[in-house]
């Protein structure tokens, strides 16, 4: 049986499909940026027929470009943005509006009633999740709601639901198969990740019909085979896991105790905590963290939503820079003395403060304040944010307290942020040798499970370090730091205002 294995990284503003070999190296990578729609301030949509085409183009690329046949792929691993709400037309497979994606905000109203109505503690016991816009219900009842028709088609049994990996699913297998896996149902709110099951209760309280719903596999479960007519023979999709999940498998984060940092537009905190499903005191989200063989390991998640995005706006918005990549040395060439900092609330705070009303603020300004200090606080601002996050995980759980960060993603390439990242958390980072670790961790549970690759022991012992970041700032200045981002933050939220 051939050993190279396929990953399809469906992202929010990219899709990546990457080969590998059966030594686990990248053969060849395609990808390509799609288009973002913001129909409304607040409101983020993509197309889902756009989505499609670009995972058949990367697909047929990456397989191109790494001269291999489509019966060469053992199997296929599926990763995904999640939370994306797709609802689709079971006869025509034809979506019925745009997908409603995670950072969309045009539920803020329906999430407030919830919890001014006190459904809060329910759902949080049985989701782990906090009522937010970001995730998937209020997304689904708003398509039911204002596409004319859909409420009715949908207690019918003509409409299907699904986060992205579901909608690829069902394009890929011909419309043959509607499923999901653990990792992605986790997202939505109407799944109970204790029972591992859809919730009658939620679905009640949400008003989404059971009838729309896909069935819910582990992440190695039964997701059926490519339509023969896509890549020429029928390729078996053997894993799907959402991006943040997937990377934490990527990076071999298979103990309890271990974290794993993804700094790409957003940055995603993810710290393994084994079988034990931890309620969070500090605001933090209880997810699936993976769910193998019939097994869930659980997993503790704080979610930024501004990451790189910062860096991004340094260029495009304020033109202070060309390229991400000078923003490490005009940080390194920035006088440390001004004390400046940049709270990127630019579309609210995520954990642990979930404060959707908060918008970005800058404090600290002096006449000495240019360009370097901005790009400076800008790069801090990721730092600050997961000592933030860790502080909240050391508190909410005793597994959380050594803690050696793993992180992935494109700002990690600067070296400048990764230490700062580890003076200010005062703990040790690394840096591993493969950065596309989203695709590796879908891949890998492909892999596994078409037999070809190793078991999770032997994947671990392939994680290899590229550089390890340690702590070299004075105590002090760390202290007197993280006083004052703590202050800048509660400056920002908005029951300041
Ligand atoms: N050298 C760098 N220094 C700082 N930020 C960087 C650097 N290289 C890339 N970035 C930032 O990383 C982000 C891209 O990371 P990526 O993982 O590709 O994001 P995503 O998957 O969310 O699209 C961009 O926001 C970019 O500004
Ligand atoms: O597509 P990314 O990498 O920005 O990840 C998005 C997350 O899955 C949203 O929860």
């Amino acid at each position: 049986m051939p050993g190279f294995v396929l990953a399809i990284d469906q992202g929010t503003t990219s899709t990546r499909a990457i080969a590998f070999d059966d030594g686990l190296h990248v053969l060849s990578v395609a990808q390509q940026e799609f288009q973002q729609h913001f129909p409304r301030s607040g409101w983020v949509e993509h197309d889902p027929e756009e989505i499609w085409r670009t995972v058949l183009d990367t697909t047929r690329l990456a397989l191109a470009r790494a001269a291999l046949a489509a019966s060469d792929i053992a199997a296929i691993g599926i990763t995904n943005q999640r939370e994306t709400v797709i609802i689709w037309d079971r006869a025509t497979g034809k979506p019925i509006h745009n997908a409603v994606v995670w950072q969309d905000r045009r539920t803020s109203e329906t999430c407030r009633r919830l919890i001014d109505d006190g459904a809060e503690d329910m759902i949080r016991d049985r989701t782990g999740l906090i009522v937010d816009p970001y995730f998937s219900a209020t997304k689904i009842a708003w398509l039911l709601d204002n596409v004319e028709g859909a409420r009715r088609r949908a207690e019918a049994g003509e409409l299907a639901f699904g986060t992205i990996d579901s909608y690829l699913l069902w394009r890929l297998t011909g419309g043959r198969v509607h499923a999901t896996d653990a990792t992605n149902a986790s997202r939505t709110l109407l799944f109970d990740i204790a029972k591992n099951d859809w919730d009658d209760e939620l679905l009640g309280l949400f008003g989404v019909p059971r009838a729309l719903l896909p069935r819910v596999e582990d992440c190695d479960g039964e997701f059926g085979e490519t339509d023969p007519s896509l890549f020429g023979v029928a390729i078996p999709i053997r894993g799907v896991a959402g991006d943040q999940h997937a990377a934490m498998v990527g990076q071999a984060c298979f103990q309890p105790g271990m974290v794993k940092s993804t700094y790409g537009t957003g940055c995603f905190a993810v710290l393994n905590t084994g079988a034990e499903r931890v309620a969070s005191g500090s605001r933090l989200l209880t997810t699936i963290g993976y769910r193998l063989a019939g097994k869930t390991t659980f997993a503790l998640e704080g979610s930024i939503f501004v990451a790189g995005a910062a860096v991004q706006w340094l260029r495009d918005g304020l033109g202070l820079i060309e390229r991400a990549e000078q923003s490490g040395g005009m940080a390194a060439a920035s006088n440390e003395e001004e004390m400046i900092y940049l709270v990127p609330a630019f579309t609210g705070l995520g954990a642990p403060w979930w404060d959707p009303e908060a918008r970005g603020a800058i404090f600290g300004l002096t006449r000495g304040t240019g360009p370097n200090e901005l790009v400076r606080a800008a790069l801090e601002a990721v730092a600050y944010q997961t000592a933030d996050l860790l502080s909240a995980m050391k508190r909410d759980w005793h597994g959380a307290r050594e803690t050696v960060l793993r992180v992935d993603g494109g700002m990690v390439a600067s070296d400048w942020t990764m230490q700062r990242l580890a003076d200010l958390l005062d703990a040790p980072v690394d840096r591993p040798v493969v950065l596309e670790t989203t695709a590796l961790g879908a891949a890998w549970i492909a892999g596994q499970k078409a037999g070809v690759w190793p078991d999770a022991e032997g994947f671990a012992d392939r994680w290899r370090l590229h550089r390890r970041f340690e702590s070299t700032m004075e105590p002090k200045l760390r202290e007197a730091k993280l006083k004052g981002w703590a202050d800048a933050v509660s400056r920002t939220l908005s029951r300041h205002r």
